[in-house]
């Protein structure tokens, strides 16, 4: 590992005015494309911050606009309305030239690694070098010391066939690296790998945040990655962004209607309708789902709610997790008991639950 990052981190911004904490601005972002004679609108509407330092995840459905969103931050699209800023810089009023100069400030890296084959692995993250008339010698350097950074320094002489996936993401992340981008733009950067190798190239991409402060819009539908990564998440539904918030905030209390049903859908947390049809099988008492947070003594209150009410709560599904290495998690009970009124009990309960500020559904079906 490196020892000393000072060559890697990431530049302050290449700008004179652009200022603040904000290194990309949205503002009224549309993109439209033509097809077949009918307009698909990609891209309706946003307005979005991504604060320097920061790794914000743009989550949703296949469709709901997001790779749109990530090349029109980097400009390979420009909106058909709307304003795009990358540190400060307008890139919907710039030339030619003057945009080339902006994406080399963009590092991207992709689900399929977009490697050079031809290429060994020090060639791949040399090349952005090569391409912006660094010398050789500075090359040699700065590409030792990313594949340092991505641990990968041994196998500089390799070709990209010869690595595992997740060696050639990390050698896609280097040579993204190379030339000193403030911001990184990661599109389904692990949808490719297998769950060990995703976790590795998850680390890392929080090692190029924390370690190098890089800035990271991360493109993905795969919730581990936000779970892991990112500090806060967008929704995309339709084109548009339907919520935004700090990703501990969206897991545990998604707001919208959309957010609510991509984040039960993307985590299981809550029994899915199979599960359901099993679970009622056995257990023909009243089903609720409590969602757990990381709020303090919050077991006692859920167990003091069911006592208060008179029901008698028996675990019957769920699991608690990490989110942000915060605990997160959702727990399924069956009530029974409660009587002369078992359905009044119930609602006892939950009305004693709700009063405390804890989240608990009802499970139809
Ligand atoms: N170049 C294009 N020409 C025409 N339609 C396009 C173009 N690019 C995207 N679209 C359409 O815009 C919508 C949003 O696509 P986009 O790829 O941005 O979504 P996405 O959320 O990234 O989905 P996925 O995860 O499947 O890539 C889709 O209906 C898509 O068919």
């Amino acid at each position: 590992m490196s020892g000393d990052l000072t060559g890697l981190r990431a530049p302050g911004l290449p700008t004179g005015d652009g200022g603040g904490d904000v290194l990309v601005e949205l503002d009224g972002v549309t993109k439209r494309f033509e097809r077949g004679g009918t307009t698909v609108t990609a891209v309706d509407e946003v307005s979005l911050r991504v604060a320097r330092g920061e790794v914000l995840a743009v989550i949703g459905y296949s469709g709901a606009g997001k790779s749109t969103l990530v090349r029109l931050i980097n400009a390979l699209e420009l909106p058909t309305s709307g304003s795009v800023r990358v540190a400060g810089q307008d890139l919907t009023r710039l030339g030619e030239k003057e945009l080339r100069a902006a994406r080399a400030g963009i590092g991207m890296i992709f689900q399929q690694f977009n490697l050079l084959s031809s290429r060994t692995v020090a060639g791949n993250v040399a090349y952005p070098l090569k391409v912006a008339g660094v010398g050789r010698e500075e090359r040699d350097r700065r590409t030792a010391e990313l594949l340092d950074f991505v641990g990968l320094l041994d196998r500089a002489h390799a070709h990209p066939e010869q690595l595992s996936g997740g060696q050639k993401q990390r050698v896609g992340i280097a040579r993204a690296l190379a030339t000193n981008p403030p911001l990184l733009l990661a599109d389904e950067a692990t949808s490719a790998l297998d769950p060990e190798t995703t976790e590795e190239v998850l680390t890392l991409l929080r090692r190029v945040n924390t370690e190098l402060g890089v800035t990271i819009v991360l493109i993905t539908h795969e919730m581990e990655a936000v779970r892991r990564v990112a500090d806060r998440v967008a929704v995309m539904e339709r084109g548009r962004v339907v919520e935004v918030g700090d990703v501990y905030d969206v897991f545990t209390a998604p707001t919208t209607v959309p957010a609510q049903r991509f984040v039960r859908s993307a985590t299981h947390d809550r029994p899915s309708p199979e599960a359901l049809a099993r679970l009622r099988e056995h257990h023909p008492g009243h089903l609720v789902t409590v969602r757990i947070t990381d709020r303090p003594r919050l077991q006692q209150l859920v167990d003091g709610a069911f006592r208060d009410a008179g029901v008698t709560a028996e675990l019957v599904y769920g699991g608690v997790g990490e989110v942000r290495e915060r605990r997160a998690g959702s727990l399924t009970y069956e009530l029974t008991g409660g009587q002369p009124d078992p359905a009044a009990a119930v609602q006892r309960a939950l009305a004693g639950l709700r009063a405390h500020g804890v989240v608990v559904e009802e499970e139809e079906g």
